[in-house]
């Protein structure tokens, strides 16, 4: 059975995966990207899914984020659908980076003045505050990422004040064509801003450190298919006095050989 469903008011989750499973192609090449997924992610957590290359992260991503629709299982998603920031920040060229921003806002029918203002204060709250009617190119690679978070906050938070634990950012890979100095700014910055809105991220990456950095849970995926592993949580003590960005490592080598040698 494959459903998408709206969570109650209520729901103690931004969304659940139960028993998801995604197959591509037809019945003699299918390929098996998702397998038997089952995932909470609670308002306001910040979770990172780590895995090799292929592992399907992504599709996982785009299941929850509807862009995609699971084979089996199911998704239950509490509010409205999530906002979903990028490797690339894919913003628009002949806006500034203050439209960029208010694009989602201005789809979602909010008027004029209130979205200005919201857009200002994103940018404030990305520290681009002085940039915000500078084009794409006129900005630098680190910049361009910062507007495409604010694009995506305010498509997942809209116009309102009330910054609500139930909306939720899917991100995938952000920071890995960034360079290792403006990736670890990056990095602190959305800490910082996830702390100040109270969204919930799931946060897709390949980096063990990044994963450990900014997760309050790691979520480990096999390999073909994607199968959920482990997981640890940030506070999580660990033996051999290995911090757990090595005891992490240890584990994804041990699922990659695995998968190498099946
Ligand atoms: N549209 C598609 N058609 C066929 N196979 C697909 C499709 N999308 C993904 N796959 C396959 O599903 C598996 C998971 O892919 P996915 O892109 O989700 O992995 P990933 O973990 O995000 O990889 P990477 O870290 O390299 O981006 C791969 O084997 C991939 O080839």
């Amino acid at each position: 059975m494959t459903s998408v469903l709206q969570a109650p008011a209520n729901a103690d989750h931004v969304v659940r995966l139960t028993g998801v499973h995604k197959s591509f192609g037809n019945a003699r090449r299918s390929v098996t990207a998702l397998h038997g997924i089952d995932l909470t992610v609670r308002p306001g957590e910040f979770v990172c899914l780590l895995g090799a290359s292929g592992c399907g992260k992504t599709t996982l991503l785009n299941l929850i984020a509807g862009l995609d629709e699971p084979s089996h299982g199911s998704i239950d998603l509490r509010g409205s659908r999530p906002a979903v920031m990028f490797q690339e920040a894919a913003l628009m060229p002949w806006l500034t980076a203050a439209g960029n921003i208010e694009l989602p806002l201005r789809l979602a029918g909010v008027e004029r003045t209130a979205r200005r203002e919201r857009a200002r204060e994103l940018l404030d709250l990305v520290r681009l505050g002085n940039a915000g009617g500078k084009r794409p190119h006129e900005l630098s690679g680190g910049m361009r990422q910062r507007v495409a978070l604010a694009r995506a906050l305010a498509s997942a938070l809209g116009a309102s004040d009330d910054a609500s634990a139930t909306s939720l950012l899917l991100m995938d890979e952000p920071f890995s064509a960034l360079d290792a100095i403006t990736r670890d700014v990056l990095q602190s910055e959305l800490l910082r801003v996830w702390e100040s809105t109270g969204a919930a991220v799931v946060f897709v990456t390949h980096d063990v450190r990044e994963a450990v950095r900014l997760g309050q849970r790691v979520v480990l995926l096999s390999s073909r298919p994607g199968r959920i592993v482990q997981e640890w949580t940030a506070d999580e003590s660990t033996q051999d006095g290995l911090d757990l960005a090595e005891v992490i490592n240890r584990r994804l080598r041990e699922v990659i050989s695995d998968h190498a040698s099946a």
